[in-house]
């Protein structure tokens, strides 16, 4: 279990979080909401060690991650896709995922390229193509991907529904319902209520850095003020 206690986090003089507390259990999804600026990013990247400025506890299976750089975090069995698509441009498909190839972890599902291509057929089409050659929602799918490669046991998607086209997010739902399927935690950071609830087993909502609301979907729709307050719907 991923366990985030009291978080805060500054750049510079600019405090970002306020407090924040989430859990991510086993085989869970959480989808991370709040508007633009409200710190899902941030709180993220505090969980991969991409902070300095930061407090409080986060821990993973009882280890505790917050004075670790970012590849003993991933060594750990977290695996991150930023916002930013962040994959080779010159290199193929097949070889992105090369790159992100780690070993087996207990636990954890092991990923072969002949797996993942069946999750992403879109992939499996153009393995011979260089990274630069595939649509925004291919490079993000590419990301994700690689990401399964290091064989995690829980992943970080940050707005993985993010400026793609209709028909990718949902193969994006399909595929974040695919890694559930195969034993992995998954927390998500949205702005997309509509993606979130499709694909969440739960939300938590986060604003100014600081929680809001935590809770199922069906407690939120029964408290539209609170989506209405805080998430941009
Ligand atoms: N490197 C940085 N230096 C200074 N301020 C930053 C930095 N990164 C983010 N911020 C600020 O921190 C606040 C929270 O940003 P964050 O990216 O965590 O929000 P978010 O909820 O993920 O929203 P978004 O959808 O925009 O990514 C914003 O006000 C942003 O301007």
């Amino acid at each position: 279990m991923l366990k985030v206690e009291n978080l805060t986090a500054r750049y510079g003089r600019a405090q970002i979080l306020n407090g924040v507390s989430l859990e991510l259990g086993g085989n869970e999804v959480v989808a991370l909401l709040g508007r633009n600026g409200a710190g899902k990013s941030t709180t993220m990247k505090c969980i991969m060690g991409l902070v300095e400025q930061k407090t409080g506890v986060i821990s993973y299976d009882g280890a505790d991650l917050m004075r670790l750089p970012p590849h003993m975090i991933c060594r750990a069995g977290i695996g991150y896709v930023p916002e930013e698509r962040r994959i080779f441009p010159e290199l193929t498909v097949a070889e992105n995922l090369e790159v992100g190839r780690r070993p087996k972890r207990d636990g954890a599902p092991e990923w072969t390229l002949a797996h993942l291509f069946e999750l992403f057929p879109n992939l499996a089409e153009r393995q011979g193509n260089l990274g630069k050659q595939l649509s925004g929602g291919e490079q993000q799918m590419l990301t994700i991907a690689r990401t399964l490669m290091g064989n995690p046991s829980a992943v970080l998607l940050d707005e993985p529904s993010e400026g793609i086209a209709p028909v990718i997010v949902e193969q994006m739902a399909r595929v974040i319902a695919e890694l559930k399927a195969e034993g992995l935690s998954v927390l998500i950071s949205e702005q997309n209520l509509y993606f979130a609830r499709a694909v969440a087993d739960r939300a938590i909502i986060i604003e100014k850095g600081a929680l809001r609301y935590e809770g199922s979907f069906a407690d939120l729709d029964a408290h539209p003020e609170v989506s209405q307050q805080y998430l941009a719907v």
